[in-house]
């Protein structure tokens, strides 16, 4: 098959003639989303896309050194080979999802191929379907959310069969990205659940909570889902209230992140403060194991904890890892901290 350089086919992917203000990322951005809205394009796109395999929503990845994973990205032709060897063919290529396009302009699919053998599979590929809930954390930091959007997408696919309204099957567009019920009904886009997540301190500690499902030792910032006709601040105090019996003030926002499990959420991440005077926490153990204040020494020691935990030896306090944004929390804290006591 005559391959065409992937920066070549996503610039004439572009609707319009792109002009000289537009930026490498703005061009990016345009030409996925005519693929999303140009079913032939997509179709085009795919052959020459790099395409990210699932087994029952398991990427493949290949162990690197240093008990770290690597993403295993094929090009159309090499599944295509590799399918019709294993008794399917090329029209399952057509069930594949868009996903991104990378900083080279190489457009990037996933597809799930659960319904063959995965031993067959992993033999051919020389590479091994790995739970995500296990590969996730020692994935490279750029490609683990990757993998977690696709996971989701493929996850939204497989539940989505149907519409809700009438019964009846739901087809996708090429990309993946909307499904729609037979006849042209209902349309439906893949869903997700918004999340806060809040780092709550009192100005001189801050406040984590642990769940009974947590590793041993392990504390994170507060979570809870929102509510409908909540705003994110409305949603920050009732959690903090339910989960901890406090009030809090000064809310601010941080940043986000699509966090994968158990299902898709948007985390959205805040800080907020709490009066000492009103500090004493009051923990709702139907939510919570366990919930403490804990000092700027002992989270910065914490922070410094690397891998002791899966060597089996539980420190005194394991925060969640760099990919969480829990960690990004509790790590600003300890930089603003670390920052006011230089000033004092
Ligand atoms: N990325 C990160 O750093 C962190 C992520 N998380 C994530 O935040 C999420 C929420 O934290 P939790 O404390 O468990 O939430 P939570 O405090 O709201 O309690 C969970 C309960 O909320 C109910 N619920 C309401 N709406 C729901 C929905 N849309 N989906 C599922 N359950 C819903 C269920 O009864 C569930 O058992 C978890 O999925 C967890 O994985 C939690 C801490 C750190
Ligand atoms: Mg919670």
């Amino acid at each position: 098959m005559m391959m065409v350089h992937p920066v070549k086919f996503l610039l004439s992917a572009a609707k319009r003639p792109l002009t000289r203000c537009c930026s490498a990322f703005v061009s990016r951005i345009r030409s996925l989303n005519r693929l999303k809205e140009d079913d032939d394009v997509c179709a085009e796109a795919l052959q020459h896309a790099q395409i990210f395999l699932f087994h029952r929503l398991s990427p493949l990845l290949q162990s690197s050194e240093r008990g770290t994973f690597r993403a295993v990205p094929l090009m159309y032709s090499d599944i295509r080979a590799i399918l019709e060897r294993l008794g399917s063919d090329e029209a399952k290529l057509k069930e594949s999802v868009l996903i991104g396009c990378s900083e080279q302009n190489q457009v990037q699919f996933c597809l799930d191929v659960g319904e063959l053998d995965q031993v067959a599979l992993e033999e051919a590929l020389d590479g091994t379907f790995v739970d995500l809930k296990k590969g996730f954390f020692v994935l490279r930091r750029s490609e683990a959310p990757l993998l977690a959007k696709a996971q989701a997408l493929l996850r939204w696919h497989l539940t989505t069969g149907f519409c809700s309204a009438t019964g009846r099957p739901t087809c996708p567009n090429q990309a993946g990205s909307q499904r729609v019920g037979s006849g042209g009904g209902t349309i439906y886009y893949p869903q997700m659940s918004p999340v806060v997540i809040v780092l709550v301190s009192d100005g001189k500690r801050c406040l984590l909570g642990r769940q009974p499902s947590f590793p041993p030792g392990m504390y994170s910032a507060l979570a809870g889902f929102c509510e409908l006709g909540e705003s994110l601040e409305e949603t920050v105090s009732r959690e903090v209230a339910e989960e901890v019996g406090l009030e809090v003030h000064n809310i601010s926002y941080s940043s986000s992140q699509h966090w994968p499990f158990p299902r898709s959420s948007l985390m959205l991440g805040c800080h907020a403060l709490v009066s000492p005077a009103h500090s004493q926490v009051n923990v709702d153990h139907t939510e919570l194991e366990d919930a403490r204040w804990f000092t700027f020494h002992e989270i910065t020691s914490a922070l410094q904890v690397k891998g002791l935990w899966s060597r089996g030896h539980a420190p005194p306090l394991w925060l969640p890892p760099k990919h969480a944004i829990a960690n990004r929390l509790i790590t600003e804290w300890a930089e603003l901290q670390r920052c006011s006591q230089k000033a004092d």
